[in-house]
């Protein structure tokens, strides 16, 4: 992206000269040379960076007052200050009120410029740590607060801090490494590294690198395995089925000795590492199969948690549904949309056999492809015809949604839309229509009459 530099100088030749500087090395730039310009400028479009002047002379506020102004209205917009020589501990406070730095005149071509692009990158940075911070913190939210969740949550806050293995289990998309995430983060470790290495993705020839780490023959590693990286903190061992058998013995031999050898190495690593294990198969079943070591099941199951798919825990759809669209929009600038009642109870009654990772690909798609208004809620008919189709419609109802009405309600409607349909398909003859519904004649007048057909 194109920079955007303001610079506020209440002297002409001065804004000149910064911006031809500027300007020779690609940077765009605007100039003001009062306060009151400078603050149109700043609504105009909010510049990329600013240089200003702590002495402005003939404008309604000084250079200090606008430094405040602008920090708050945009905390993180870098603002360089520009002093004169008499003028540098105003310079300083001005730092201490927001400013990035500041440069004294008269000033080299090269200070300016590496002035202008330390605080470009500064800010940038800022920005992407927020971005991440703000997405790792929302990712490792566990939300849901139906009693099975509930559940959850308190067993996760007994075992975090315990520091033995576990084993969670739970189908796929269910949120199992969020949980082992969880657990890492409220353990005693969470300052050390969070690792995961999902078997299921890597094969058997190179799980034992991945693992591992290889060395080059000399004692020292020329790369560093999962189990080596985790040192201090937690190794989340994904789809654990999936671990060729022998990596397999090779993993017990570590739970036993806290310690192992890098492939083709020499030498013997000591690592202190909390394993979280996961897995959707039943593994007692790959036991009996003889594909899964029992001895290694038992220490790798020392605590067994299961995290329920989302079918046993419809309740905490809405929440969900709501979360998602929030980070959603957040992560891709997509508009916030509500969702109309008739679609969460959709959702809602929908089984979800990929769990809350299908409900989160459902909601993104939704976001992307919602038709109407954006003010408009998102109703029952806008679903993806596989979530909606499974489940009872009001074809003539204009997309309201038989699942959001009660019993009394959505059976008129049914009632009303069946027999409207049996009368005129015998031609209006209510004898024939009687007959195949298989109710009285005169027991079908009086509903017929009741619904207001005919
Ligand atoms: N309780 C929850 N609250 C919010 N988001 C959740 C929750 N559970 C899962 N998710 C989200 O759903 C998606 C799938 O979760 P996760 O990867 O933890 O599932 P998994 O069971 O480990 O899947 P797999 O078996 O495929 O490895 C992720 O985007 C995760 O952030």
């Amino acid at each position: 992206m194109p920079s955007d530099i303001l610079i506020i100088d209440d002297e002409a030749d001065i804004r000149g000269l910064v911006a031809g500087i500027l300007e020779d090395e690609g940077h765009g730039t605007r100039t003001a040379g009062d306060t009151d310009t400078a603050l149109a400028e700043i609504e105009k479009r909010r510049p990329t960076l600013i240089f200003l002047d702590i002495w402005l002379t003939g404008s309604r506020i000084d250079g200090l007052t606008l430094l405040d102004i602008i920090k708050g209205q945009h905390p993180d917009l870098p603002v360089v200050m520009i002093s004169g020589h008499g003028n540098i501990e105003t310079a300083v406070s001005a730092i201490r009120r927001g400013a990035y730095d500041y440069i004294e005149k008269p000033f080299k071509a090269d200070r300016l410029l590496m002035i202008a692009e330390r605080a470009l990158e500064a800010s940038k940075l800022r920005r992407e740590v927020r971005d991440l911070r703000e997405r790792a913190g929302d990712t490792g939210r566990l939300v849901g607060s139906s009693i099975a969740m509930s559940h959850l949550k308190q067993t996760i806050e007994r075992v975090a801090p315990t520091n033995s293995r576990i084993m969670i289990s739970g189908p796929s998309g269910s949120g199992k490494e969020l949980v082992a995430r969880a657990i890492h983060e409220s353990s005693l470790r969470m300052d050390g590294p969070f690792v995961v290495l999902n078997a299921a993705a890597i094969t058997p020839d190179r799980m034992e690198h991945e693992l591992f780490g290889t060395e080059n023959g000399t004692g020292s590693a020329r790369n560093v395995g999962a189990l080596e990286e985790a040192h201090g903190g937690t190794l989340y061992l994904d789809e654990i089925a999936d671990m060729p058998r022998e990596t397999q013995g090779k993993i017990l031999r570590v739970l036993i000795d806290q310690s192992f050898q890098r492939v083709n190495g020499t030498t013997k690593v000591n690592v202190d590492v909390r394993i979280i294990s996961s897995t959707a198969r039943d593994l007692e079943h790959e036991i009996a199969e003889g594909s899964f070591r029992e001895d290694l099941f038992h220490r790798l199951s020392v605590v067994p948690l299961r995290v329920p798919a989302l079918a046993e825990r419809r309740d905490d759809v809405p929440e969900l549904v709501n979360h998602f669209i929030d980070q959603i929009s957040r992560s891709t600038g997509l508009p916030v949309r509500t969702v109309g009642s008739d679609a969460l109870a959709v959702l809602q009654a929908h089984d979800w056999p990929g769990n809350i990772r299908q409900l989160r690909n459902n909601v993104e798609r939704l976001l992307i492809l919602a038709r109407g208004d954006e003010s408009q809620a998102i109703s029952a008919d806008m679903l993806p015809p596989e979530i909606g189709e499974m489940l009872p419609t009001t074809p003539n109802r204009g997309g309201e949604h038989l699942m959001s009405l009660p019993l009394r309600d959505a059976r008129e409607i049914f009632e009303r839309e069946y027999l409207t349909a049996q009368v005129n398909r015998f031609g209006g003859n209510i004898s024939r229509t009687a007959e195949f519904v298989g109710m009285e004649r005169s027991a079908l007048h009086r509903k017929l009459k009741s619904l207001g057909v005919g």
